[in-house]
């Protein structure tokens, strides 16, 4: 809850931190803390609040070039801009959505109040980012990242203080700022209920960009009061394989993790009970007796293709040389029945690689069956694996059930994070593995099974025998052939892989990546490997438009603060493009300046940099 502010309040802070100098203690007593810290942020850059702001609006043809190119986060936007926009002409208010620098792209409401706003240059094609324009919501809320509103004097810029705001940023599934939505009204009104708006429009903008694009994923809506499942209050959380990769801030909330755990976390860490795939609302257990309501929304057939679809696409992992030969020998390895242990950091593709293997061997024809030993919980892994037999112990199907090691006789059993499997069970597996047998749980008959063993770790197994973790005749049984998945950091060429990956995620051949943007990609050190890697060019291709290669503007801060691998060589005018989006950087976004120190004019830097 925001705390409120007297106008007086504002006008003694404003006093002692523009004319006194005085920066911090009292202050926090008359402001509130987001609003002391922007103004902080405006006066280290050295913004005077006393001058009128520099303002650098687009002619009309640049602000059609970059409304056209945020023209998937307009019409995304738009039943919620509309709505706002009926509520904004009754209150005096004008509905703003800007890109994610800040950018106004479009402006509508009450006409008395837009000619007002027009004044302080509230209007479309002029940047209201913090930096270039001071404490205002828009700005703010963007660095800040968080829904915040600004009122009267509480703007950097004293001309600003006729204005009343409200803005909160809008985030993608990936979690990356897109662009920020805002309410604004005369400084005179009370608009207490603005924020409260304006929180709930993106939220549902969120929501809807679920809509497109993850119907080849697991996706699951998740709410606490089954009332609000299916609007836009629900949680949703994306899966693929079984990884989450999607999400919207109620479903993090939800299951208490943040965005961090994109890429990072499986269904089973993050809930205690899953819904089944049919499709049903299910009641779900969760820790400390919480129960959530949840459906999964069944993979549905890929899409059609994209316009212009690439040549066929190729299968299986990206390898280096080395590791394709080492693919090559786990292949013979496992015909001669010798099983085969993938070890590799997260993402690096060792269940990929099981799978290449699998393809390869002679037994293509028989299942390929997977088995996370992390992801089940100890108490099911052993009749998952062994199965069980009728009514072998309560609540069991009363068929009984085979079990994933015989489900896999003829093909190849995969075991992922062997390394947390449990010790009881190790024994049982060493077992199958010398007698080529699987005893069923409830004392069935012994059967024979033919299974080839891939098993995968990211850990050193050597050491768990060490700690007695781990079983070291089991260790010896399994770790004969050893296939080492290097980290993506390690891997020659890393420009060539994002770009051979970019090729076969990205369908439609319009979008490409800058060089710019492929040497970021290509430098970043990627702990999350090609899991992530590939997330992030999934992310990329959803906000990009076609027929402009993607910035490395668009790439997330944790990749651009990572340091820049040497200049690409390209061609001419992409190194042009490159030295004028660095100019402006250098300049703090003030555009004028950087066309001066180039030497060309402010409308050729706007041209190239939007048409790049
Ligand atoms: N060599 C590769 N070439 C292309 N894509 C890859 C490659 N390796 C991994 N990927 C991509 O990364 C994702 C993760 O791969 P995979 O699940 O095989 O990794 P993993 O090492 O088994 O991960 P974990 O250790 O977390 O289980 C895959 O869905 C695939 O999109």
């Amino acid at each position: 809850m925001r705390q409120e502010v007297s106008p007086r309040a504002v006008l003694a802070a404003r006093r002692q931190f523009f004319q006194q100098g005085l920066h911090d203690r009292p202050l926090a007593a008359l402001l509130p803390e987001p609003i002391l810290r922007s103004w902080k942020r405006c006066a280290e850059r050295g913004l005077d609040n006393a001058a009128l702001p520099r303002l650098e609006p687009l002619t009309a043809h640049e602000l059609s070039a970059i409304a056209e190119r945020h023209e998937r986060l307009r019409r995304l936007c738009r039943p919620e801009v509309e709505s706002l926009y009926a509520d904004a002409m009754q209150t005096g208010c004008v509905v703003i959505l800007t890109d994610a620098e800040g950018m106004i792209l479009d402006a509508l409401g009450n006409a008395d109040f837009a000619a007002r706003a027009a004044q302080v240059a509230l209007r479309p094609g002029v940047l209201w980012g913090e930096s270039s324009t001071g404490t205002n919501a828009v700005g703010t809320a963007l660095v800040e990242g968080r829904p915040i509103a600004v009122h009267g004097g509480e703007h950097y810029y004293d001309p600003h203080a006729i204005l009343s705001c409200s803005a909160a940023p809008i985030l993608d599934p990936y979690g990356h700022t897109v662009g920020a939505l805002d309410m604004s009204g005369p400084a005179a009104v009370d608009h207490r209920h603005a924020l409260g708006l304006v929180r709930l429009a993106v939220e549902q903008i969120e929501h809807r960009f679920f809509d497109e694009g993850f119907s080849d994923r697991r996706v699951l809506r998740l709410q606490a009061d089954r009332a609000l499942l299916g609007t836009s209050r629900e949680g949703v959380l994306v899966f693929e394989d079984d990884r989450l990769v999607a999400a919207n801030r109620a479903g993090l909330g939800l299951v208490g993790a943040d965005w961090s755990a994109l890429g990072a976390r499986r269904a089973g860490e993050l809930l205690e009970q899953l819904p089944g795939s049919d499709g049903d609302t299910h009641a779900l257990r969760q820790p400390g007796g919480r129960t959530l309501f949840g459906r999964f929304e069944g993979a549905r057939p890929r899409p059609q293709p994209a316009p212009r679809p690439r040549a066929p696409r190729e299968e299986g992992p990206l390898l280096a040389a080395e590791e394709r030969a080492a693919l090559g020998r786990a292949v013979r390895m496992v015909a001669a029945d010798v099983p085969v242990l993938i070890r590799g950091e997260t993402g690096t593709g060792k269940e990929m690689a099981a799978r290449e293997i699998h393809r390869q061997s002679a037994r293509a024809g028989g299942p390929f069956v997977a088995v996370n030993c992390a992801a089940i919980p100890e108490t099911l892994i052993e009749s998952e694996l062994f199965g069980y037999e009728d009514g072998a112990f309560t609540g069991a199907r009363r068929q009984g059930r085979r079990g994933l090691l015989r489900e896999a006789d003829g093909g190849i059993l995969f075991l992922d994070e062997i390394g947390d499997m449990p010790l009881a069970l190790q024994s049982r597996l060493l077992r199958v593995l010398q007698e080529r047998e699987v005893a069923p749980l409830g004392g069935g008959r012994p059967v024979k099974i033919d299974v080839a063993l891939l098993c995968a770790t990211h850990r050193d197994l050597r050491l768990l025998v060490e700690a007695g973790s781990f079983r070291q005749d089991l260790y010896f049984r399994i770790a004969h052939y050893t296939v080492e998945l290097p980290p993506l950091r390690r891997l020659p060429d890393r420009a060539g892989i994002v770009r051979a990956l970019w090729g076969r995620l990205v369908a439609d051949e319009r979008l490409t990546l800058s060089e710019a943007c492929e040497a970021r990609l290509a430098a970043y050190d990627w702990p999350g490997n090609f899991r992530q890697l590939a997330g992030t060019l999934k992310a990329l291709a959803a906000l990009a438009d076609p027929f402009r290669p993607v910035g490395e503007d668009m790439l997330p801060p944790d990749i651009l603060a990572a340091p820049a691998a040497s200049p690409p060589i390209g061609t001419l005018d992409a190194l042009t493009v490159e030295a004028m989006r660095q100019a402006v950087e250098a300049c703090g976004g003030n555009v004028s300046q950087a066309a001066r120190r180039l030497g060309v004019n402010r409308s050729t830097l706007y041209r190239r940099l939007f048409h790049a």
